[in-house]
């Protein structure tokens, strides 16, 4: 057992079984998330992320695999104890909706036996902008997500799951959210999993990454290397439209993965994987183009939206919501 983890999962399976079929939602997955870390955890819907959280914090049964929660190996099917360590927000908050957040505080703070700072928690409802007298049925999706996360910074938890944490919240409450977040890391050293749809999110606020798809990780890494894995984007300028097409002509004979992301009337960006941008140099140093050289050219790694949109696309994979055994 690693005391570095603060999340291992090995050879986690679940299926869920109705007498019509039977779906097989997380499909032998293993990762771990080192403690102090965030770690963003991507795919698209009916992925197996919920499911896979779910997993983690014992609120399902039949779960096969292995799992370990701080460094202590539990069994999801059996053992409780161990998720009051655990900060967590649901994707779907199940709470009494004639409480306000406040009450809602207090009344999680007696069953899970966790204390916490009124004050901080008012400070915090304050920053997202949140009416913390109103009661839970009245409040806007966006609000009503706002009380599920002041629930998660209650306590000083050492590890926060946050299942689509941002869901209905407006960016400008997106981004203080996140500060608060990194705040709290900061204070307690906390590990926080996020669950999230949204790539930027990830991108700017985890320091490494898993993907799901159709129940299995296709791509666990770091951000950074992810994006050096990604396309090159190289933006071209030319002295002419004639020395655009005829470079474009070419470009599809010499360069056959290359992919043209958007062209104008002298401009281009091009897509190319990162084993092919010597070739794709030496095309634009060697070459004139109509009688005239590149006027300017940039070369950027793609943006992690980029990278993603390829784990996203479906279409050459069965339908996710028809997986089954
Ligand atoms: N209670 C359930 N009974 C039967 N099938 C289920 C149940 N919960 C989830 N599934 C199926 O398991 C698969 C994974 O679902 P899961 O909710 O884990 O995906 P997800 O990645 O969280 O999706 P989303 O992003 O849409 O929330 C899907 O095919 C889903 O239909």
């Amino acid at each position: 057992m690693n005391k570095l983890e603060a999340i291992r999962v090995d050879k986690l399976v679940k299926y869920y079984k109705s007498r019509k079929k039977v779906v097989k939602a997380v499909d032998d997955i293993s990762f771990s998330v080192l403690k102090g870390e965030r770690f963003g955890f991507l795919g698209p819907n009916g992925a197996g992320k919920t499911t896979t959280i779910r997993a983690i914090l014992g609120l399902l049964r039949g779960v096969e695999g292995e799992i370990a929660i701080l460094g202590k190996k539990i069994n999801p099917n059996k053992d409780t104890a161990y998720r009051n360590h655990i900060g967590y927000i649901p994707g779907e908050l199940g709470l009494d909706p004639e409480l306000n957040a406040i009450e809602i505080c207090k009344y999680l703070s007696k069953l899970y036996d966790i204390s916490f700072d009124l004050d901080e928690i008012l400070k915090i409802a304050k920053r997202l902008k949140l009416d913390v007298s109103r009661p839970i049925q009245v409040l806007s999706k966006g609000n009503k997500q706002k009380v599920g996360i002041l629930t998660a910074f209650m306590g000083d938890f050492e590890l926060l799951i946050l299942d689509e944490p941002t869901a209905g919240l407006d960016p400008l409450i997106q981004a203080e959210f996140f500060d608060i977040l990194k705040e709290k890391q900061e204070k307690t050293n906390c590990t926080i999993f996020i669950c999230s749809h949204i790539l930027s999110e990830v991108e700017n606020n985890c320091h490494r990454v898993a993907i799901i798809r159709n129940g299995k990780i296709v791509e666990i890494s770091d951000i950074s290397e992810l994006k050096q894995k990604g396309l090159k984007s190289f933006q071209l300028e030319f002295a002419s439209n004639d020395g655009l097409i005829e470079f474009s002509k070419y470009l599809q004979s010499e360069c056959p993965n290359a992919s043209i992301k958007s062209q104008s009337y002298t401009n281009i960006e091009i897509l190319i994987p990162p084993d092919k941008k010597r070739l794709l140099l030496n095309i634009i140093s060697e070459k004139k183009w109509a009688g005239e050289f590149i006027k300017d050219f940039n070369i950027n790694n793609s943006s992690l939206e980029e990278i993603f949109m390829k784990y996203y696309d479906v279409d050459n994979t069965q339908k996710l919501e028809e997986r089954s055994e």
